[in-house]
């Protein structure tokens, strides 16, 4: 039997996070592959009219848990919502509840956090550092805990080049600035933030650095660890606004390395990394990174160049020009592209909507898409280098069958393959479109490639008839070339065998 799986028997597991992309595939991988297990405790809170239980419900009736139902029939008996909102000073958990998970709980996975980039500074200290230091007060009260693993990101240091696995210290202590959060307003706040961030791009990475350092000054009286994952999976939906061609070129660097890594990577080394902690108690807290650019790097242009050749093979269908992957380091090209390939048809879209009676929405999709490639720009001008020691010595420590249930060596990882795989993921469950509509997406691929060439056409033509109106060399260059093309049809007209 599994040694990972074998600890995670009879055990009492609390995730936050857990209604989260990361969070529903942590707690897939647990259902199925450690059937043994106790309970999992989920923190959820009530959302867009859904009660606890009916998000429970709706995870367990998911594609994704189909298989857990036949390894485990009885998982609805083995999740336990607790009512909780980690906005909440208290956690918003009642006594009851707060009584049983503090007696029963072993291992706690942290996942919950605010991962917009832009939130607000307030409330990503709120989530990402308040949250985790109430959580880490609980964890303190619980007898039976064994290991306390902290999800954070491998970009919580991305103002540094190198990043190796160790908690650095923040400029301003944690403890600052959860008391300064309590007295200054949002304006204010507002103002100092990017004094505050200093060179970190935004308030979550510079939130989850805070809430790492919380998590290490913990780690004396608890047993922790922190996994920090660099872009997992669903991070990027851009192949979506790419394959529709919407957004057709970006300001990225084809040479940095894009570091990414799949959801079920990060799940496998999570679950090995809760139980080299609970069972090895390391004598310092570690921390691991689930990265892939120093073992088996991926390139920005490689992506972009495979993402173009699936949508070739299997394009998206009702496709809004053809798709296109420009990657250029040039700030004038991309402003070019920009006005050229992205505002132009789009506000000639509108244009033809308002005629024709119809409500415009392309220019504010084309808003939020570039709005969301400006928060990404960062990312894909710049390579780190994460050092993963760690990682490396667990995946040693794992038996012959572990390295095989969680896997998460990233060698292994073809992207080639991966990529393709994305992308009709994206098709397939994003986007619901099925393979029989494939033929008919590339007819539609084909009219959008005429209508190009033509609208291209007759652009040139009434710019040169334009030009030929206002210069006297224009008009001999065209002279020219009307002359040449009369005189070469003239001359073979005159050679040929058919003449009458
Ligand atoms: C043209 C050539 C293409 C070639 C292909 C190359 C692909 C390049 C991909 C580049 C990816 C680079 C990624 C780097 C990321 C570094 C990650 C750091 C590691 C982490 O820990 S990430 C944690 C995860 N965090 C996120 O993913 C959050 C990112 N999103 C945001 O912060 C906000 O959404 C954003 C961008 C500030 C926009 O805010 P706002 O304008 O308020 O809009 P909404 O949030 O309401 O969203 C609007 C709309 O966009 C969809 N959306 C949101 N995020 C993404 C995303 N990452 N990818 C795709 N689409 C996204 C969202 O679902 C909304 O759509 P609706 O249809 O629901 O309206
Ligand atoms: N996705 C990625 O690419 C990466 C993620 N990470 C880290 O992994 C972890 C999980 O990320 P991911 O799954 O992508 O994030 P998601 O945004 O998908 O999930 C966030 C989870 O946190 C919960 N949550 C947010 N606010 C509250 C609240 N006030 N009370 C209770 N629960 C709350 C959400 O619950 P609800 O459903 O109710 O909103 C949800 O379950 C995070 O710590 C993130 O920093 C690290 C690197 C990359």
């Amino acid at each position: 039997m599994s040694t990972i799986a074998a600890f995670y028997e009879g055990k009492s597991i609390l995730i936050t996070g857990a209604t989260g992309f990361l969070g529903k595939v942590l707690m897939e991988k647990l259902f199925r592959t450690c059937p043994g297990l106790k309970v999992i405790y989920i923190l959820v809170r009530p959302k867009a009219g859904h009660t606890l239980q009916q998000r429970v419900v709706q995870i367990l009736n998911s594609k994704l848990f189909e298989k857990v139902k036949e390894v485990c029939p009885n998982v609805h008996e083995k999740i336990r919502a607790i009512k909780s909102d980690l906005n909440h000073s208290d956690l918003a958990i009642s006594k009851e509840d707060m009584q049983e998970l503090l007696s029963c709980t072993d291992i706690i996975f942290h996942c919950a956090a605010t991962v917009r980039f832009d939130d607000h500074l307030r409330h990503a200290v709120q989530l990402n550092v308040i949250a985790t230091q109430k959580l880490l007060l609980m964890a303190s009260q619980m007898p039976k805990l064994k290991a306390f693993i902290h999800l954070s990101t491998a970009f919580s240091n991305c103002n540094l080049k190198h990043i190796d696995e160790v908690v650095y210290p923040c400029p301003v202590e944690p403890k600052k600035i959860i008391d300064s959060m309590e007295w200054l307003d949002d304006a204010i706040i507002d103002e100092i933030t990017p004094k505050l961030i200093g060179d970190w791009p935004n308030t979550y990475t510079y939130s989850k650095a805070l809430g790492e350092t919380v998590v290490h000054q913990e780690s004396g009286r608890l047993n922790t660890a922190i996994v920090r994952p660099s872009i997992v999976g669903a991070t990027w939906q851009e192949p979506f606004p790419t394959g529709k061609g919407f957004l057709r070129g970006l300001r990225a660097t084809p040479m940095a390395v894009a570091d990414m890594i799949p959801v079920d990577t990060v799940v496998n080394l999570t679950l090995a990394v809760g139980w080299y902690t609970a069972v090895h108690r390391p004598k310092s807290s570690l921390v691991y990174h689930c990265t892939s650019g120093n073992l088996n790097p991926c390139y920005w242009g490689k992506i972009g160049f495979q993402v173009l050749a699936v949508f070739e093979k299997v394009p998206f269908e009702k496709a809004f020009r053809r798709p296109n992957a420009g990657l250029t380091v040039n700030t004038i090209t991309s402003q070019y592209w920009n006005a050229i390939n992205h505002w132009a048809p789009v506000i000639l879209y509108d244009f033809y909507l308002r005629l024709t009676g119809r409500k415009p929405r392309m220019t504010k999709l084309m808003n939020r898409i570039l709005k969301m490639v400006s928060m990404l720009e960062y990312f894909i001008n710049r390579s780190w280098e994460w050092s993963t020691d760690n990682t490396e010595m667990l995946m040693s420590t794992l038996t012959p069958e572990d390295q095989r249930i969680f896997n998460f060596d990233v060698r292994q990882l073809n992207w080639l393959d991966y990529i393709e795989n994305y992308v009709l993921g994206i098709k397939k469950y994003l986007l619901k479109e099925d393979m029989a509509g494939v033929p008919e997406a590339k007819q539609h691929l084909k009219r959008l490639r005429n209508i190009h060439y033509l609208f291209n056409t007759a652009l040139f033509l009434i710019a040169w008839r334009l030009l030929i109106a206002r210069s006297q060399v224009a008009r001999n260059v065209w002279f020219f070339i009307v002359s040449f093309c009369y005189k070469c049809l003239s001359y073979f007209r005159a050679s040929s065998p058919l003449k009458v």
